[in-house]
């Protein structure tokens, strides 16, 4: 089901905003994550979907039919919450089946879609345990083949893995996509871990200070951010954030003057910082020392200092031997001016062109 917000704002006490005029479409039969900072309106924006909040102003659509006034049982949505909160007297089987029987589907029908959802999520042979008895990611299969039960219009999910170890998260969140595909039911996946939306993700909504900061692809997200906050908010290494002004000698004659002018920081991510020229793809030529480099496993990283600011690169560890001072170059890709506001002003999509 698809979903658009239309000028949607949310305030708790009529002052605040929480949110401010959100607009966005989710396609039908897409995953999509709400990433943001903790406050940052994800999960405000995932109640106001699921009609446990109602906005201040604005209209909800599911489909093209308007949503605004509906309460949550109206909208037929599927939720899953970190805690699971499965029944723990039931079994798995009546756990899965009990938004069935609720909606007073005969034993034997429910008992029959209760056992295929059991496959879906692969807890087939769990079936008479109780919730207690399994794994934390037992449970949460359960409670999402138990929010799937009455084939919801929407699946949406709130920080589901968060109390799941490391492991079982990645197994986790890989589930989540499959199951999604093979149900091809919309969802919606709150999380703050940008690794996790990256992962699972056909596209990610950055939520910031009750505003979309960008909704796109993850490719796009990290290729072409809108801003200096998106920029670092996604990538591992964090970008490397410098005053433009440090670089403005180096682009002078590269990046045309009235960018450079208006530029307030550079945004460089660790990977643009290389010590070959690679032609096409390189901006420009630096100069700097590399004051330290370590390598751990596939992690190699190279701290530089460059016009008194520090730089880190995953592409230079290794290569200053006795002559810690060097050239090295900038490539296009991965690298950003920002103005005085953060908006992106150079990098990005004028180089994917
Ligand atoms: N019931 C409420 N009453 C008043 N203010 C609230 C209420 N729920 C959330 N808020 C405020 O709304 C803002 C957004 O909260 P929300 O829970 O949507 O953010 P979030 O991005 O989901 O954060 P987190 O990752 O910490 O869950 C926060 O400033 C929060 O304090």
């Amino acid at each position: 089901m698809k979903v658009t917000f239309k000028d949607v704002t949310m305030s708790y006490d009529g002052k605040t905003d929480t949110l401010k005029d959100l607009n966005f479409t989710i396609p039908d039969g897409t995953l999509v994550s709400l990433l943001g900072p903790s406050g940052g309106g994800k999960t405000t924006t995932l109640n106001l979907i699921s009609g446990l909040l109602a906005p201040t102003a604005g209209q909800i659509f599911f489909g093209d039919t308007d949503m605004t006034k509906k309460d949550a049982l109206a909208r037929k949505v599927g939720m899953v919450f970190q805690n699971y909160s499965l029944y723990p007297h039931l079994s798995v089987l009546d756990n899965i089946a009990f938004p069935l029987k609720m909606a007073k589907v005969s034993k034997a029908e429910r008992h029959a879609k209760a056992k295929d959802l059991a496959k879906l999520v692969h807890v087939e042979d769990q079936l008479d345990k109780k919730p207690g008895a399994l794994s934390g990611g037992q449970q949460q299969r359960v409670a999402i083949a138990r929010a799937l039960a009455k084939s919801p219009s929407l699946l949406l999910l709130d920080e589901p893995l968060s109390n799941l170890d490391a492991r079982l998260r990645i197994e986790m969140r890989e589930e989540i996509r499959r199951i999604q595909r093979e149900t091809g039911v919309t969802t919606i996946f709150v999380t703050h871990d940008q690794d996790e939306a990256l992962h699972i993700s056909d596209n990610i909504m950055v939520l910031a200070n009750g505003s979309i900061q960008q909704f796109s692809s993850p490719q796009t997200l990290y290729d072409q951010p809108n801003n200096l906050f998106v920029a670092k908010f996604i990538g591992e290494p964090v970008i490397n954030t410098i005053p433009a002004q440090a670089l403005a000698a180096d682009l002078a004659g590269i990046v045309p003057e009235d960018i450079l002018k208006q530029a307030e920081t550079a945004g460089i991510r660790s990977e643009a910082l290389i010590p070959y020229d690679a032609g096409e793809n390189v901006l420009a030529k630096l100069h700097g020392k590399i004051t330290q480099s370590s390598k751990y496993g596939r992690e190699a990283t190279a701290n530089i200092t460059y016009n008194g600011e520090h730089l880190l690169s995953t592409e230079m560890a290794g290569v200053s031997g006795s002559q810690p001072e060097l050239d090295f170059y900038l490539t296009k890709s991965g690298f950003f001016l920002f103005d005085q506001s953060g908006a992106l002003i150079f990098g990005g999509e004028s180089h994917a062109e």
